[in-house]
């Protein structure tokens, strides 16, 4: 359970990239399930496959394209991951948090995490997009953690506080630009529950998810923006939702990955609009603040 890369393997990967592309960005979009898509807005693309990537994983899921994506959105030098990792693929917390910290050795400074989500909320609604508030680590509770193992200065401390890991700055931005493209009605603000996976919630899972205070259940993303925080890295995270948890015993309902698929399909463009907004909202707030 402890980082199974050195920080020999992180600059091999980090030289390599630097070796094969001029672009050097700013701002890190991982895309999840279904979103690939959101690489579609940027210009001057060039792009690598994982599999080509010295000590990258590879995508097994469908809806992960496994492909890196470096490009400029409006000025912006930004790297696209399109497809991410998982526990339940097999893979280590290192390995599925190894590219956070390529994209920090690279000069990244902002990291934008997108998924698709369950909604545990009721009153959410299939095709919200919620901005990601807060999380509850649900692995990590039992042990399943990124940062378990000796801790490498060279990347952050010991103990990182993780109670602001979500940028307040970037969350009312990106309210703000939900408000100017027309789309208050469907965008939230909510806790994101991670859980391990593969297998979708029982009832009474979801039940219990709902009373510890979760707004929306994924697999993903926590160990990102965990690690992203330790190494210092401004984060917002948007999830859309996909399907509604199934709450009561009545419900005929079964939610399944294509439905999670379509979803995504049905509100590109929108979530588009808003991260290409956002990213280049990002970048003047961080010229602003520096
Ligand atoms: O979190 P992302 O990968 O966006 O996708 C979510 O959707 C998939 C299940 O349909 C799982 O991977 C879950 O985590
Ligand atoms: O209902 C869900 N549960 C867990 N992960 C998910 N990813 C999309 N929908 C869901």
């Amino acid at each position: 359970n402890s980082c199974c890369c050195s920080f020999e393997d992180y600059k091999l990967t980090t030289e390599w990239l630097l070796n094969q592309t001029s672009h050097r960005p700013k701002v890190a979009v991982i895309c999840g399930s279904g979103l690939g898509l959101l690489a579609d807005g940027a210009a001057n693309k060039q792009i690598f496959r994982y599999q080509d990537i010295p000590n990258f994983p590879v995508s097994t899921v469908q809806g992960h394209e496994g492909c890196l994506v470096f490009g400029t959105i409006e000025d912006t030098p930004c790297v696209f991951m399109q497809g991410h990792f998982h526990l339940y693929e097999g893979y280590s917390l290192c390995k599925v948090t190894f590219p956070v910290r390529i994209f920090k050795l690279m000069g990244v400074e902002t990291l934008l995490v997108t998924n698709a989500s369950g909604g545990i909320c009721p009153d959410f609604k299939v095709g919200d997009i919620m901005i990601i508030k807060d999380h509850i680590n649900l692995p990590g509770f039992a042990g399943q953690h990124p940062l378990c193992g000796p801790n490498d200065e060279r990347f952050g401390i010991r103990f990182p506080c993780m109670s602001d890991a979500y940028s307040k700055d970037l969350r009312r931005v990106a309210l703000d630009i939900g408000s100017e493209l027309g789309c208050s009605d469907f965008i939230r603000e909510g806790v994101y529950c991670m859980v391990s996976g593969p297998n979708f919630e029982t009832i009474a899972e979801a039940r219990m998810l709902l009373i510890l205070g979760c707004d929306s259940v994924g697999m993903s993303t926590v160990p990102e923006v965990t690690v992203a925080k330790h190494c210092g890295l401004r984060v917002i995270g948007l999830s859309l939702i996909t399907n509604k948890v199934s709450l009561d015993y009545s419900r005929e309902e079964k939610v399944n990955h294509d439905e999670v698929l379509e979803i995504g399909k049905m509100r590109a463009e929108v979530l588009q609009k808003l991260v290409t907004t956002l990213i280049s909202r990002c970048q003047q707030q961080s010229i602003n603040t520096h």
